[in-house]
């Protein structure tokens, strides 16, 4: 799989960890920064691992901060991506099958090495399970539609 990583300084020393380990598991990766523990901001890397992702260059995404949280907030603003921030391995499946979710957030503060392998490893082998879980996913791409053709919002019919 060809997955498209990024950090800011509070993931990066986890984002060093796990590109080792994804290595090690035969995945492909580029890493989109940042490089060093010095401070930076976080939605610069969101939004270029976003829009990769959802250029269909990367097949995945992985972001890493602090939290998970800001990473994403932002990548979840382009349209396309659906990401998670997962910190448990339930949720890991979870989000992969019933969400599709093509980009996966951690937080290096929040979880280890070692956990953020196991979370990764579930994400990047779970399949989308589609049936019911396709048609709600169909009401968030209308909804993106809505958005891009600047019309009200949240009118999707139920
Ligand atoms: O966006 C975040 C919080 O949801 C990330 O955890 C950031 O890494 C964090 O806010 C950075 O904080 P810092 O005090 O500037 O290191």
């Amino acid at each position: 799989m060809r997955i498209a990583i990024g950090s800011d300084h509070g993931g990066y020393v986890l984002k060093q960890e796990l590109l080792t380990r994804l290595q090690d598991l035969g995945h492909e990766w580029k890493d989109f920064g940042c490089y060093s523990e010095e401070s930076v901001d976080y939605p610069d890397y969101a939004i270029e691992v976003a829009h990769r992702v959802a250029s269909g260059e990367f097949d995945r995404g992985i972001l890493l901060c602090g939290t998970g949280i800001g990473m994403c907030i932002t990548a979840n603003k382009v349209p396309g991506i659906r990401a998670a921030t997962v910190h448990d391995l339930f949720s890991a499946e979870a989000t992969r099958a019933h969400n599709d979710s093509n980009i996966l957030t951690m937080g290096g503060r929040v979880v280890d090495p070692d956990q953020a392998e196991k979370i990764a490893r579930i994400w990047l082998t779970t399949p989308f399970e589609g049936g019911r879980h396709a048609r709600r996913l169909g009401k968030i791409e209308a909804l993106e539609h809505e958005i891009e053709n600047g019309a009200q919002v949240g009118k999707t019919s139920r």
